[in-house]
């Protein structure tokens, strides 16, 4: 399905043979990059209640485990937070967009954050929740970074100026805001993205010369378009998304969890 098309089939084997039938060869060694929220595991009404399902953990686990795939999952949550969703020990996570990573053997690797930048974080959230909180709406603190979140605002008259709002609040302390699924992330304004977050792990943990070897990213945010922009011509990338008209860098669309199983599904068997 490629992006743009008009219609939006579920993914079956035969569309990954013809995606990545080419670029991954038996007996390639593979680096896996994943989102969490959205792409591993449905959306939900709050984080709290997400779930990575069995069969998913299963497949990760087996291309983790097959010792011909890297794997790293590179999520908006905080890195324990998305460690302990997925609860698999030989995979490298990173947290709040890329600043945090966190290694199999505990080792850390945490972006420094200007100090100006970081004594403003508690003052932003005060006012956050002074301001913008009312109606279902609430702030996740993830230390270094924030999620504003409107999904569970039952009354959407509320949503437009609350969100407009927060973006202008978190941008008065210097943050930087980006609009996310029901919600607007607040992120330090520092050159760090999940793009060079996914560059720094390629490079440092799984081949410097990870340009001549195989990449696959799916994600399904914006955030994570700049995965998609940093293996853009080298590696292959999916955007999870039933919006035909998105604009997208990544090479194919796929329309669901569902499907990002499927493709792991594919992958397992090519690594096996
Ligand atoms: O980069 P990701 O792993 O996709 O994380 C992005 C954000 O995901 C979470 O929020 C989103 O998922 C929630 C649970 O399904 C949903 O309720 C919310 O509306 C979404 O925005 C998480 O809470 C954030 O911290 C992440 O930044």
């Amino acid at each position: 399905w490629p992006a743009n098309d008009q219609d939006a089939p579920d993914m079956s084997q035969p569309d990954f043979d013809q995606y990545l039938g080419e670029y991954i060869k038996p007996g390639d060694t593979l680096a896996l990059l994943l989102d969490y929220d959205g792409t591993l595991a449905e959306l939900t009404s709050h984080p709290n209640l997400t779930q990575m399902s069995d069969e998913m953990r299963l497949s990760l686990r087996n291309i983790a485990d097959s010792g011909k795939a890297f794997v790293s999952v590179i999520s908006g949550r905080d890195v324990d937070g998305v460690k302990e969703k997925i609860g698999i020990e030989n995979i490298i996570y990173s947290g709040n967009h890329g600043l945090e990573v966190l290694y199999p053997n505990g080792t850390r690797h945490n972006q420094g954050i200007p100090k100006d930048v970081a004594d403003n974080f508690d003052k932003m959230i005060d006012q956050l929740n002074r301001e913008v909180v009312h109606h279902g709406s609430w702030v996740e603190n993830k230390r270094v970074s924030i999620t504003f979140h409107f999904r569970e605002v039952r009354e959407e008259k509320y949503i437009p100026e609350m969100a407009a709002r927060a973006k202008e609040i978190i941008e008065s302390y210097g943050y930087r805001a980006n609009p996310a699924h029901a919600s607007v992330e607040g992120k330090p304004p520092i050159q760090w993205n999940k793009g060079l977050a996914a560059e720094y792990i390629l490079g440092s943990s799984f081949d410097p010369n990870w340009r001549q070897r195989k990449v696959v990213f799916a994600g399904d945010d914006t955030t994570d378009e700049d995965v998609m922009k940093m293996i853009k011509g080298t590696g292959r990338s999916f955007r999870v998304t039933k919006d035909k008209e998105l604009v997208t860098n990544a090479d194919h669309k796929i329309p669901s969890v569902d499907s990002v199983y499927r493709l792991l599904k594919w992958i397992e068997a090519r690594v096996a």
